[in-house]
């Protein structure tokens, strides 16, 4: 059997990184920066005040209280030249640019709040209150990286020196499909041997969860030559291909079926549990990536998080690797076949510990719904007592 990081590394070295796009702001979330951003002028542009209140010389309120009479008011977007005489104060609002000659700004609140005359009741040094020119950004300074994950802090200093588009490598776009004869649409009703399809949107919301673009194509039955015509659909606008099912040893597997001809999905046994029958390949002239998992709800979701989610990650051009693990203590023995990699479901706690679900499973969607974690037990160790040190992924 193939080992888990064979499998991982085999796929890390088919995947690539997806081309960078000009991507509009509002298409940038989630997408890695594959430029440098480079702010084309200070931040702030201009000396402005931090707070509402009047623009003042702080030599001229050191005694108070003091009136002075306004001589003029200014907002925030205000482009008229103002400047201040000595013994005056400007009313300014937060975000307008400070007057010529002003030094400090007093806040309203230590004023009468006057219009025409302004009493001071407290002095303030020079400087207060006021936002420095460049003192966020210099002009010509890089604010953003190649290989930063755009969030939404991202856009907003992208936004704030100016770009309407970005060079980015944008979110994978993953098309989810299931197979299965027995899958219903959850909310219509289940005949005898069906159930309820949950693999499609468990994988669907992993890939939003994993940066990518997750697009759930429904279920196809047990039909490869159906299947074949999904794919076709689908391969012109993914990054990515996802099945679930199909690639045992039984009877009716459509997706080993109809893709082990073409030669470019192979299909093979990984030394884990669960997750054992993997296949995997490219499709069609752009080599689209298909992770062909197996169906069991436990063990779809146990190889996304193994295979897909670092997969992705180099698409997205970041670092792939395993999931990383901390230790945890066993609050209960677990048991792992001989010559497999357990990844078992457990909940990690505050305190250290992880305690194994009730229910290992690889069909037991309750008891991985009610994990937050997977215990991950080596390929030589069958068993381990309580309190023994495990390496637990979080999930
Ligand atoms: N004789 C053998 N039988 C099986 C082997 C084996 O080596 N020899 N491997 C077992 C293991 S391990 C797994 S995992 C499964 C993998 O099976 P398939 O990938 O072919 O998946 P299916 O047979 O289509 O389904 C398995 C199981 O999962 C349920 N399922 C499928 N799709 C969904 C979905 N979208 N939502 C919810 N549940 C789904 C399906 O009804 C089956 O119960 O094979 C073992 N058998
Ligand atoms: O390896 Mo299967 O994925 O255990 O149920």
């Amino acid at each position: 059997m193939k080992s888990v990081d064979e499998h991982l590394a085999e796929i890390l070295a088919t995947v690539r990184p997806l081309a960078p796009l000009e991507l509009e702001l509002e298409q940038a979330l989630g997408a890695t920066l594959a430029e440098e951003v480079v702010s084309p002028v200070p931040l702030p542009p201009f000396d402005n005040s931090a707070m509402d209140g009047y623009a003042v010389r702080a030599a001229d309120i050191s005694d108070v209280p003091v009136t002075l009479p306004v001589t003029d008011d200014v907002a925030a977007g205000s482009q008229e030249l103002r400047a201040i005489g000595p013994g005056h104060a400007i009313r300014i609002m937060t975000g307008a640019p400070m007057p010529a000659g002003a030094d400090a700004v007093v806040p309203v609140e230590w004023t009468d709040g006057g219009t025409v005359t302004v009493q001071i009741s407290r002095p303030v040094s020079a400087g207060n209150a006021i936002r420095r020119a460049g003192e966020d950004v210099q002009a010509g300074e890089v604010v953003l990286k190649p290989g930063t994950v755009i969030g939404p802090s991202q856009l907003g200093i992208i936004a704030g020196v100016g770009r309407r588009r970005i060079w980015a490598r944008p979110r994978p776009r993953v098309v989810v499909i299931s197979t299965g004869a027995e899958l219903v649409e959850p909310g219509a009703p289940l005949a005898p041997g069906q159930i309820w399809d949950s693999n499609s949107f468990t994988l669907t919301a992993a890939v939003r969860e994993a940066g990518g673009e997750g697009f759930r194509a429904g279920s196809v039955g047990d039909d490869p030559g159906v299947l074949l015509d999904r794919l076709d659909t689908h391969l012109m606008r993914a990054d990515a291909i996802i099945t679930s099912g199909g690639v045992s040893m039984g009877a009716y597997e459509p997706v080993k079926e109809a893709l082990s001809p073409l030669g470019t999905v192979r299909f093979e046994k990984v030394a884990m549990q669960p997750g054992m029958p993997q296949g995997f390949g490219v499709l069609g002239e752009d080599q689209v990536p298909i992770f062909a998992l197996p169906g069991n709800p436990v063990s779809s979701f146990v190889s996304f998080m193994l295979f897909v989610r670092p997969a992705l990650d180099k698409m997205r051009g970041l670092p792939a690797d395993l999931p990383e693990s901390v230790t945890a203590r066993l609050t209960g023995p677990v048991r792992s076949p001989a010559g497999r990699r357990s990844f078992l479901r457990g909940v990690l706690a505050s305190d250290g510990t992880v305690s194994p679900a009730h229910g290992q499973g690889s069909h037991q969607l309750a008891a991985l719904a009610s994990a937050n974690a997977l215990i991950v037990v080596a390929e030589d160790v069958t068993e381990l007592p309580e309190g023994a040190t495990v390496e637990v992924i979080r999930l």
